[in-house]
């Protein structure tokens, strides 16, 4: 390797935490002016470096405040369900089952069968938990929730989800619901999770989506038979506790090497 003979190209590097800087990139800012110059725009908090500060701060309190919860099933559903109606009382039910059997419930916190699931869990006197997200039309956690907490960062959210729960059930919804559904069973199918069960409730709201998958997605060969076998629909909520609790290793797995 050639030395420069131009001095400027031979600088000495400074260095910031794991950083080595040079030249123009050396030249700025350092972070105790901005910490300690209140005249400056404030810019730097929209900054991906403070954001991971941020994000950091959503795990450690997540993992905080969930630590103890104990046994828990995530359950996931439409914010438009509206209280009295059978998908509405589902979630009650399920709540109530679940906190019935001694299990902690994980909702996003939300209004519909979220708030459903989290009063159920309430009148069956069990610990209701409700992860609540930064939205423009903000709602606030549901009244039911006892243990809440809020997220800026839907990712960070999800590990939450994940993490503190031994299975799913997955009420019938929408957009954010689809999206919590293939999320976990695509953390099934690539074993991120294992032993991992997903029920869902609502045999006819379900049914034609498996049949797509089944019809579409497996035909076409975007995905095998087998990965059906992650999901299981049922119609009665205490039936999908049941299998919730019990279905402790995933169909897929039946027979095969799991890998370490
Ligand atoms: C749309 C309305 C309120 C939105 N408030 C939400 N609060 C918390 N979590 C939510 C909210 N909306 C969606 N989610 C998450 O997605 C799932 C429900 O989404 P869907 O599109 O309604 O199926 C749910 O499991 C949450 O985790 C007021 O109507």
């Amino acid at each position: 390797m050639s030395i420069s003979a131009d001095p400027a190209r031979n600088s000495q590097p400074r260095r910031k935490g794991p950083l080595e800087l040079r030249r123009k990139q050396a030249a700025v800012e350092m972070s105790d002016q901005h910490l300690l110059d209140t005249k400056g725009p404030g810019q730097f908090v929209h900054t991906d470096p403070w954001r991971v500060l941020r994000i950091q701060s959503e795990f450690v309190e997540g993992f905080g405040a969930l630590a103890d919860i104990g046994k828990a099933v995530s359950v996931f559903g439409s914010a438009r369900t509206k209280p009295g109606s059978p998908y509405y009382e589902m979630g009650v039910e399920v709540g109530r089952k679940l906190a019935e059997a001694g299990v902690a419930v994980i909702t996003g916190g939300g209004p519909g069968s979220m708030e459903a699931a989290n009063r159920g869990t309430v009148e069956g006197n069990g610990v209701s938990v409700g992860l609540g997200i930064e939205l423009p039309f903000e709602q606030g956690l549901n009244q039911w929730v006892d243990l809440g907490i809020n997220f800026r960062y839907f990712f960070a959210r999800k590990t939450m989800f994940v993490k503190y729960a031994q299975g799913f059930i997955v009420l019938p919804g929408g957009l954010g619901t689809l999206d919590e559904l293939f999320e976990a069973m695509v953390l099934v199918q690539t074993r991120k999770v294992t032993s991992f069960p997903i029920v869902l409730l609502g045999v006819d709201f379900w049914g034609p989506m498996i049949e797509w998958i089944r019809g579409t997605l497996v035909a076409e060969g975007m995905v095998s038979e087998k990965d059906l076998d992650l999901i299981q629909v049922v119609d009665d909520p205490a039936e999908a506790v049941d299998r919730v609790l019990h279905g402790a290793v995933t169909p897929s797995f039946k027979g095969e090497q799991r890998p370490e």
